[in-house]
């Protein structure tokens, strides 16, 4: 999962380099930071649709699209996916030791 997420990663990043006319992926990020964010959202509601529906094979689809309209927002932001997976370790490092501790707050 890392991998791929790093390798998808990679291709956005040169085709940010890349001629509009030339790459999808390029005319998008040239729309700017906001269509992209539209576009996450549209894909995350497809993705809870999809879950809804209980369709298993949509659900697939619609998180490879939403994985791939995220990692392009986040290229153009210049957030490194391995900045999100700091976070994601920094909390399971912080869940691991709250698991650990007493419960004596309800
Ligand atoms: N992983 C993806 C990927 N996932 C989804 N998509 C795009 O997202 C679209 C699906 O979203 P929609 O259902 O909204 O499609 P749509 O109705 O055509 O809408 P628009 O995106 O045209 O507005 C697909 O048609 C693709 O254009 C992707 N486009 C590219 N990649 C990867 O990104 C890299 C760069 O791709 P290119 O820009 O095509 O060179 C390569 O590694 C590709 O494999």
């Amino acid at each position: 999962m890392t991998d791929d997420l790093i390798r998808l990663y990679a291709a956005i990043l040169e085709r940010q380099q890349m001629d509009p006319a030339l790459s999808k992926t390029a005319r998008l990020i040239a729309a700017g930071p906001k269509k992209i964010a539209k576009k996450v959202g549209e894909e995350a509601v497809e993705v809870a649709l999809d879950a809804m529906n209980e369709d298993r094979q949509g659900v697939i689809n619609e998180s490879a699209d939403l994985l791939y309209n995220l990692s392009v927002l986040w290229a153009t932001l210049k957030i490194h996916p391995d900045d999100v997976f700091a976070e994601i370790r920094r909390r399971e490092a912080l869940y691991g030791i709250a698991e650990k501790l007493p419960k004596t707050v309800a």
